[in-house]
Parts: structure tokens; C-alpha cells; sequence
């Protein structure tokens, strides 16, 4: 038995805060906001999983309404998740997700997030694709007002 999700997510830059991104800091003049660390990359990778077992979104399990989910890690609210996807006697096939940002240029850093997302997810690095890609400077990515994702999940049943 398989079962596919996919997730979307983006948040809008600020100043004065860390540019979180696939579970790791990267050094950028600006970061993402949000309710919690706004890390975009887990959020699309939490909604895809979500997705694959039929359990809604993010923000029905993590609202952001609650005081609770202020400044969360994004990489607990992963962790939160996968256990239900592991309880559901599910794990991950493989995950390709795609990081929509005219800046930072995000190649550097591709191969330490697909490590902390393959961890995140209890898998071997080879079963995680990451990319990166601008908008050529067009739309909301390409003018530096925020950064969007993208991923596809893979589910398979375990023995
Ligand atoms: N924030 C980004 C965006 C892109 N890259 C890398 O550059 C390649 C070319 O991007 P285009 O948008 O011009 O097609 C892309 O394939 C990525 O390898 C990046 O590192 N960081
Ligand atoms: C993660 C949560 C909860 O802290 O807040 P945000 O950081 O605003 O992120 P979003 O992508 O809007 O998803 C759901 C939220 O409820």
C-alpha cells in the first residue's frame, strides 16, 4: 500500500529575525515570519505528510491562535507528526520538495538540510530530494517579499 501527499507553504520576510530553513540557520540579512519559527520547508514537508495519511494540515493540529505553537520549533511539530505517520504503520518512499527564493542562493546548503529532513524522517539521505529554484524576479518570491515550497511525499506501508 502506498499513499501520496503533497504540501505548500510560504512566509513573508522580516527584519530581525533567523532564517530558518530546513531545520538549519542560514545566514541571510532577513528571515521568515510566522507564529512559530516559520521554517517553510518543514511546514510543506508537514502538510505533504499530513496529506499522505488523510489528517488535514498544519494548522488543524498546530493552530496559530495557540500560545503553545509561538515560536515553535517546526522541527518538533515534524517529529509530532511522523509519529503518527508511524503509527499508522506507514514511513517515508521518498520526498522531493522544491525551495522558491530569489535569495538566498540556497545551493550551499542543500546537502545539510536534505541530512536533517532524511533524520526528521527517519531515512536515508537518498530518499530525500531537495531543490531550490528563483522566480527570475518575478512575482512575491522574485521581489524578495517572502519565500514559498513545494514537496511531494511518498508513503509506503511497512512489513
Ligand atoms: N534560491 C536559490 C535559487 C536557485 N538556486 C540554484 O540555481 C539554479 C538556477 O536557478 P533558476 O531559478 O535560475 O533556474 C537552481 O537550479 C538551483 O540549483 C539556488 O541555489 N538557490
Ligand atoms: C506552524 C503554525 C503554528 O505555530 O504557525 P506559522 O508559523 O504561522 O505557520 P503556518 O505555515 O501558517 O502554519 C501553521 C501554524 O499554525
Amino acid at each position: 500500500m502506498i499513499r501520496v501527499g503533497q504540501g505548500f507553504d510560504v512566509h513573508e520576510f522580516a527584519e530581525n529575525r533567523p532564517l530558518i530553513i530546513g531545520g538549519i540557520e542560514i545566514p541571510h540579512e532577513r528571515g521568515l515570519i510566522g507564529h512559530s519559527d516559520a521554517d517553510v520547508l518543514l511546514h510543506t514537508i508537514t502538510d505533504a505528510a499530513l496529506g499522505a495519511i488523510g489528517e488535514g494540515d498544519i494548522g488543524r493540529h498546530f493552530p496559530d491562535t495557540d500560545p503553545d505553537f509561538k515560536d515553535a520549533d517546526s522541527a518538533k511539530l515534524l517529529e509530532h507528526i511522523w509519529k503518527l505517520v508511524d503509527a499508522r504503520g506507514y514511513k517515508l518512499g521518498n520526498i522531493d520538495c522544491t525551495i522558491i527564493a530569489q535569495k538566498p542562493k540556497m545551493a550551499p546548503y542543500i546537502e545539510t538540510i536534505r541530512a536533517r529532513v532524511a533524520e526528521l524522517l527517519q531515512a536515508d539521505a537518498s530518499q530525500v530530494n531537495v531543490k531550490a529554484t528563483t522566480t527570475e524576479k518575478l512575482g512575491f518570491t522574485g521581489r524578495e517579499e517572502g519565500i514559498a515550497s513545494m514537496a511531494t511525499i511518498l508513503l509506503v506501508k511497512k512489513d
